[in-house]
């Protein structure tokens, strides 16, 4: 590789980062504004005697997500891996949404 092509590999490199550090700071933000709804239905399931978790909705949001995926051509797997760890995560805060909300009542 002469001197050019490593200095252009670097810059595309450097180009490609930047881009990448966008689109990550968009998925924390994003992820931040689904924690944040999310909350929200753990405090009105804890209100209400709710479950924490709701198989069946989430049968339905893996059967979109992979649609989804397929057509962004995303691994559909990667896409149902992703959204069970976000939920697991989110089940987790509403089991400690309702312990709290349980101790008060
Ligand atoms: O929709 C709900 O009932 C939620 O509690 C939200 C959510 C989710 O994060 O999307 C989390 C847990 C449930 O099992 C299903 C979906």
């Amino acid at each position: 590789m002469t001197t050019s092509n490593a200095e252009d590999a670097r810059a595309e490199l450097l180009r490609l980062r930047d881009s990448i550090d966008n689109i990550d700071a968009a998925v924390i933000y994003m992820l931040a504004e689904r924690f944040k709804a999310t909350q929200q239905v753990g405090h009105l399931k804890a209100a209400h005697q709710l479950p924490p978790a709701d198989p069946a909705r989430e049968a339905q949001q893996i059967a979109r997500l992979r649609r989804l995926a397929e057509s962004a051509k995303l691994d559909p797997a990667f896409a149902e891996k992703l959204l069970n760890f976000i939920v697991a995560e989110v089940i987790r805060h509403h089991e400690r949404i309702a312990e709290e909300a349980g101790g008060k009542s």
